[in-house]
């Protein structure tokens, strides 16, 4: 199954929106910062390389993301479970997740990333990163655990654009020899992690 130009002119207008808005916000935690068009697409072709179905994202937002990444899933007769602090912003992903008709291959869930990840017993196949970027070092023991260590990739976003943020984060990574991982000039910069 291809992306459709239907999606494509849905997503786009979507991401416009959300970008109007974050143009009108002062405070950072207002906006939406939804990842960049390139990002997104570059995240539905490597669910479709991998033919990954066990998809987990970390910080939903509205879910400009959440939307490419089950737009992908829905080839892999895969699913997303999505996590997002804030019950407004889940409940504005839903609402268009439904609206494209994708809301059957979602697990919206409203809670701490921290607690999730803590109680978290499945291994995904696909994640996706992206939400405070401090609290990133807290998250990698238990990232490590539930990525699929055949295969799985670690998808973590804004890594050249707020680089000294996360760069005890990504000291961890990259000094642990059981991963190999690499940085992509896409959008804010992306870095891919996988088990060797
Ligand atoms: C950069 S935005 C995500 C953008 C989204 N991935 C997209 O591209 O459309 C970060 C989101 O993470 C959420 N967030 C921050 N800390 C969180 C936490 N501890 N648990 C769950 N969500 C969190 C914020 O509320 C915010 O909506």
């Amino acid at each position: 199954m291809s992306v459709t130009k239907d999606f494509l002119t849905q997503v786009h207008q979507l991401y416009q929106q959300l970008q109007k808005h974050d143009a009108q916000q002062t405070d950072r935690l207002l906006r939406y910062r939804s990842i960049e068009p390139e990002s997104a697409h570059l995240l539905g072709m490597l669910i479709r390389a991998q033919q990954a179905q066990k998809i987990l994202e970390i910080g939903t937002s509205a879910g400009y993301s959440t939307l490419w990444l089950v737009e992908a899933a829905q080839s892999t007769a895969g699913r997303v479970t999505t996590i997002e602090l804030d019950l407004e912003r889940s409940l504005q992903a839903r609402a268009y997740a439904r609206q494209l008709q994708l809301d059957a291959y979602i697990n919206l869930l409203t809670e701490d990333a921290l607690i999730f990840l803590q109680q978290c017993s499945e291994q995904y196949d696909f994640i996706l990163l992206d939400a405070e970027r401090d609290a990133y070092t807290q998250y990698w023991p238990y990232l490590m655990q539930i990525l699929k260590t055949k295969g799985g990739l670690l998808v973590v976003d804004n890594v050249l654009s707020h680089a000294s943020d996360v760069e005890e984060f990504m000291h961890l990574v990259q000094e642990n020899m059981q991963f190999t991982s690499v940085t992509l000039p896409v959008g804010a910069g992306l870095l891919l992690v996988t088990a060797h």
